[in-house]
């Protein structure tokens, strides 16, 4: 985690990407990926600014980033909290806040985006920042599902655009995918990472055809027979029902015949309920805050 910021420049041939010094980097969405995003640049050093479109949003977010980072500390620095202490006001001391996108672009050697993932609403902001950051900065883009070759074609700089996938929770998940496509021409082959998991379709399957009433016993049959830290359910709660919903209609308007892909009627219905799962603390589960 801690290079990061290096690991899209390496997959990338072109020259003018790999000799950017990335010290400033810009996210932009402050939920629950954003924040996670945020904070592990932050602690590598990186000079962060994070960008929402409120300053309430951008607060949760920070109060968010400070509890996780105690989390981090408490095993980091078990045998020393004051040590502890400095690194979580240092950290912080890397991040500030701004809900003026175009503001935060001005120095920043690196983007990344971590709005909702809605392919028309990622490539506006693209195509927004294209135009207000300065030429040497990296776009990158966390979607789950969505090519980026798409967002990149917003631009005026689809070389230096490309994907870094982040897993949530992203301060405990130890893996990254960066995503290259051909106008980078790197080393990796352009992917779509969730298009290609047979488990998340095994999930989605499992969820249209058997999940009246036993969510808990597939949740409980998968932790104790399969090894899962979450069960199916419990992890689409995690993730965001509404994240869930964008990546499967999307899956769907590429493959309408493909009954893998069928619409789930319960996914829809609680959607459409504002039950987006753990963030808005009612989802297949309820939560307490
Ligand atoms: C109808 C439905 C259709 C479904 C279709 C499916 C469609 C496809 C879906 C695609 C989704 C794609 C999403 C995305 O693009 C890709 C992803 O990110 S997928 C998600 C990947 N993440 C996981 O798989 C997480 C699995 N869970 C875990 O690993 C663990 O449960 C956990 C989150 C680490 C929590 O661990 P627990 O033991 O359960 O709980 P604890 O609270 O005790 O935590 C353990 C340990 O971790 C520390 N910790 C947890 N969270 C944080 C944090 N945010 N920051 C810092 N530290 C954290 C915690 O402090 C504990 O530390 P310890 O006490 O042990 O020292
Ligand atoms: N949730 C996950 O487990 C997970 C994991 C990996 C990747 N992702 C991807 O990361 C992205 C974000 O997911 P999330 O779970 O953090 O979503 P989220 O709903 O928690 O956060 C999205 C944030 O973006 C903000 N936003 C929306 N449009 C914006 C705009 N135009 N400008 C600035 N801010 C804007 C929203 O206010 C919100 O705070 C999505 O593309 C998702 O597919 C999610």
């Amino acid at each position: 985690m801690a290079f990061f910021a290096h690991q899209i420049q390496r997959s990338f041939s072109s020259s003018v990407v790999r000799n950017v010094v990335i010290k400033n980097v810009t996210i932009i969405g402050g939920g629950q990926m954003g924040a996670g995003i945020a904070q592990v640049a932050a602690s590598t050093g990186h000079s962060v600014t994070l960008v929402d479109m409120t300053d309430d949003i951008l607060k949760k977010a920070m109060k968010g980033i400070q509890s996780s980072l105690r989390r981090v500390v408490k095993k980091k620095f078990s045998d020393d909290p004051e040590s502890g202490d400095d690194f979580i006001q240092k950290v912080m001391q890397n991040v500030s806040t701004n809900t003026n996108p175009a503001a935060a672009v001005t120095s920043s050697d690196l983007v990344v985006e971590a709005i909702v993932e809605n392919m028309k609403i990622k490539q506006d902001l693209f195509g927004f920042l294209d135009k207000m950051a300065p030429e040497h900065t990296i776009f990158a883009s966390n979607t789950s599902s969505l090519p980026i070759s798409d967002m990149a074609s917003a631009t005026s700089r689809p070389d230096r655009c490309g994907g870094l996938h982040f897993f949530n929770p992203v301060p405990m998940m130890k893996l990254v995918e960066v995503v290259a496509t051909s106008s980078t021409r790197g080393r990796f082959r352009s992917l779509n990472p969730c298009l290609v998991c047979p488990g998340h379709t095994w999930v989605h399957q499992r969820c249209v055809s058997v999940c009246h009433g036993s969510k808990e016993d597939i949740d409980i049959g998968m932790k104790l027979g399969a090894g899962y830290p979450m069960g199916p359910f419990e992890l689409s709660d995690y993730v965001g029902l509404d994240t869930i919903k964008f990546i499967t209609d999307g899956w769907r308007e590429k493959e309408p015949d493909n009954p893998l892909f069928a619409p789930s009627d319960l996914l829809n219905k609680l959607v459409s309920e504002g039950k987006l799962g753990k963030k808005s603390l009612q989802g297949f589960y309820k939560y307490s805050k």
